[in-house]
């Protein structure tokens, strides 16, 4: 039977979520948490998922039609990743994952991206990273209605990316960055979490002058990798967060847990990914772990991946 594997590595957002949707710079980091994504030949077409919220899920896509609200919501990503493909050869998907969906790792990118390398492998294309991260970044956007390139392109390409501000382009920065990363259970999707902040736009005069802050600690957050600055790294951190927090994207337990990492001397914490919960990263230390694990959070293995997607095809 033969079968195509697709290895994504997670992600976590170093700086700049949100204000890139606007054009701003953002840094994220590919991880050594990681979604399986396996295409094996079959007479019909079937997903099966463990790690969604709706449970345990197998669908036969030739004949069945979906009719939870909440499962079509949580299939989306899936589905329109498989329309994408003209062709299409009838196959079962399984999808796993190391951590928990929508806790800002990641994983609405990289379910997309294992699909699109495993599948189009399966039908023996040859797709590049950089092909596989823009046809990617447009079926996430598509689903999402809005968001930026940075999830696909970090899952896709792996490494510290650096995203320029009002550019289509991605930068690789050399190095190494230790980070203590954890996550608490969310109740919003990052879907939802951007409307919201649409709405914000709409409404709010500081709205672009708090975007161009993030941007500048960005830039400031940038030059603190290269330099090997941990503790600008830190301050940038902290001041970052705190500007997430006056969007109104943080959580009590995300401000606690930041909040307490100052008190407690810690260089630096601040949410990472969508937000409204979900996770936290800080400049890694033995405190940091404990502080987060005192708050219940599941710390993440944030080792950083520098390969991006891989694929593998399996003949058994
Ligand atoms: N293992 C999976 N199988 C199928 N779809 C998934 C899986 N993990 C995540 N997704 C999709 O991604 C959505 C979560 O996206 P999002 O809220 O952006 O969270 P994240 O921060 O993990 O990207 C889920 O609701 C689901 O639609
Ligand atoms: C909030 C945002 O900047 C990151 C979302 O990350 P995640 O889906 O929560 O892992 C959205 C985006 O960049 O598209
Ligand atoms: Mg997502």
């Amino acid at each position: 039977m033969r079968s195509v594997e697709a290895l994504v590595p997670l992600k976590l957002t170093l700086f700049g979520e949100h204000a890139v949707v606007y054009g701003e710079p953002a840094i994220a980091m590919a991880i050594s948490e990681h979604m399986r994504v396996r295409v094996t030949e079959s007479d019909k077409t079937t997903v099966s998922s463990s790690s969604l919220k709706i449970g345990n899920i197998k669908v036969d896509l030739s004949s069945m039609h979906i009719e939870s609200e909440q499962a079509y919501r949580e299939l989306s990503y899936i589905m329109e990743t498989l329309n994408y493909f003209e062709r299409k050869v009838p196959a079962q998907i399984t999808i796993e994952s190391t951590v928990d969906p929508s806790v800002g790792l990641g994983t609405s990118a990289a379910v997309i991206v294992g699909i699109v390398a495993a599948y189009s492998r399966f039908l023996g294309d040859s797709l590049s990273n950089m092909e596989i991260a823009k046809i990617s970044r447009a079926i996430e956007r598509k689903v999402q209605g809005i968001g930026s390139r940075m999830d696909t392109y970090t899952v896709s390409l792996g490494g510290i990316l650096y995203f320029p501000k009002n550019s289509e382009g991605v930068e690789r920065l050399d190095g190494n960055i230790g980070i203590t990363g954890g996550y608490i259970r969310r109740t919003l999707s990052t879907a939802e979490i951007l409307k919201r902040v649409k709405a914000i736009k709409d409404k709010n005069r500081q709205f672009e002058k708090i975007m161009k802050l993030i941007g500048e600690v960005v830039e400031d957050a940038r030059e603190a990798i290269l330099r090997h600055d941990v503790e600008l790294l830190g301050q940038m951190m902290f001041i970052n967060h705190g500007l997430l927090m006056s969007l109104g994207v943080t959580s009590p337990s995300l401000d606690e847990v930041v909040s307490s990492a100052r008190t407690i001397g810690l260089q630096g914490c601040k949410m990472s990914g969508g937000g409204g919960g979900g996770s936290v990263i800080c400049i890694k230390s033995p405190k940091a772990e404990l502080l987060l694990e005192s708050r219940g959070f599941r710390l993440v293995d944030s080792e950083l991946n520098k390969n991006g997607v891989v694929i593998k095809e399996i003949s058994n």
